[in-house]
């Protein structure tokens, strides 16, 4: 009996940035960790699958959506490039020649006006699967636990995922194809996953800095410059409470309003993400700094608290915070609590550290009290493994 491969799934986390964002993207150094929210690219075949035969599907679960082109469709819109080479392990960037063929057949469907973000994300899809795979019926299936556009990195993580099933679908992993096991990547594979994930995240940031698909692809904490990734191993106890302020806001356009803001005022804003820089590497040190008891890790805690206010205090020089964020600031410190937005900013998510010896009831209050203003908290695992595979075959 054959056993052919029916369907991969990959799925990679979201994460926290704990120090350093948007100063990453001009060179400074920032820390992140994974965090316990996925989300899961599924490629199915199409002879496994009922759609018709001769198709390329995408549907987004999470928002009931579902696309679909003929395969030739596609390679006609492709048809224009002097040349297209599909090959999963020679990385290429999405030129604008490409993502002229891409916004062709993107265009042809029609995205609600309320998520129309989601493009994006498709097109990031869409030239990933052409890249690695070709011209090739099936379909793929997104779900994502990720709240997206709130700062947890659901554009990274759907980039890594995607990347990863396809990598694993077109066979260029060379993987021991064990069914219904959720397999890890060794790092040389999780490089050529990171790698292909940025292109794909660069269609839907404009100029990202590259560390949330390394963090989403590698799990665990990292430190990140300019492309440089240093595992830290995470010996301390970090406890951070999430809170989502849902006020809906776009990487890409935060981004470039940063990028403005350096350009109008380059000196000043040089000496913002050098002081980044300087907080991200002493929040480093701390992570990572031996403790004996009790009393170390509240000094410890201590320290990081105030490098997180420093950081949320040059977060607004960036232009960054909302008015939402600051309700969020205002009601920890309340009680006695440090908080600072996590990714982009603008609205989406903020951390809360928890000290370790705080009492659960002040986190039980702290929450109410923020969900009464209709934020929405939670406590995630933070630190868990990066991209993982599974296949699932069928016998003939
Ligand atoms: N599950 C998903 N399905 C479709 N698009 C997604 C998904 N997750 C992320 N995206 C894309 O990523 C964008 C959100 O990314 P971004 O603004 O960087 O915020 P964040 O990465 O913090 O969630 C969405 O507008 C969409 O284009
Ligand atoms: C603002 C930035 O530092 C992080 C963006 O994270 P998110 O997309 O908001 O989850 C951008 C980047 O590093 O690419
Ligand atoms: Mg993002």
């Amino acid at each position: 009996m054959v056993h052919k491969i029916a369907e991969v799934t990959g799925r990679a986390p979201g994460k926290l940035i704990l120090c350093g964002e948007h100063a990453v993207v001009h060179g400074s150094t920032a820390l992140a960790a994974s965090l316990g929210l996925y989300t899961q690219v599924r490629i199915q075949n199409s002879i496994s699958t009922a759609e018709p035969d001769g198709h390329l599907t995408i549907q987004l679960t999470d928002m009931n959506m579902h696309f679909t082109w003929p395969i030739k469709r596609i390679e006609a819109a492709f048809q224009s490039l002097s040349t297209f080479d599909v090959d999963p392990l020679s990385v290429k960037s999405c030129s604008p020649d490409i993502m002229q063929c891409i916004a062709a057949i993107v265009d042809e469907q029609e995205f609600p006006e309320a998520i129309i973000g989601v493009a994006a994300g498709v097109s990031a899809l869409l030239f990933l699967y052409i890249s690695i795979i070709g011209f090739k019926p099936a379909t793929v299936i997104v779900a994502s636990d990720i709240p997206l556009g709130s700062g947890l990195g659901s554009s990274a993580a759907l980039c890594v995922a995607g990347s990863g099933a396809m990598l694993a679908f077109s066979g260029a992993l060379d993987l021991d194809v064990l069914q219904g096991d959720w397999l890890s990547l060794k790092e040389k594979k999780q490089e050529i996953v990171n790698k292909w994930a940025y292109e794909g995240e660069k269609i839907i940031h404009g100029k990202p800095s590259g560390i949330d698909n390394t963090v989403s692809t590698f799990g665990n904490l990292v430190k990140f410059k300019s492309g440089h990734l240093v595992h830290i191993p995470n010996v301390f106890p970090i406890k951070m409470l999430i809170t989502n302020t849902k006020v809906g806001r776009n990487t890409k356009a935060l981004v470039a309003g940063v990028s403005e803001r350096a350009l109008r005022h380059p000196q000043s804003m040089m000496a913002v993400f050098t002081a980044v820089n300087a907080i991200s590497e002493e929040m480093a040190e701390i992570i990572q700094a031996p403790f004996s008891d009790d009393i170390s890790i509240s000094e410890q805690e201590g320290k990081m608290e105030e490098l997180m206010e420093m950081n949320q205090g040059l977060l607004q020089c960036m232009g960054v915070s909302h008015s939402a964020i600051e309700a969020v600031l205002q009601t920890t410190s309340r009680y006695k609590l440090c908080s600072k937005l996590t990714g982009a900013g603008g609205g989406g998510c903020v951390l809360t550290l928890l000290p370790k010896l705080l009492s659960g009831k002040v986190v039980d209050k702290v929450k109410a009290d923020l969900e009464s203003q209709g934020f929405q908290c939670f406590l995630a695992t933070i630190g868990g493994e990066g991209v993982q595979v599974c296949f699932q075959c069928s016998s003939s």
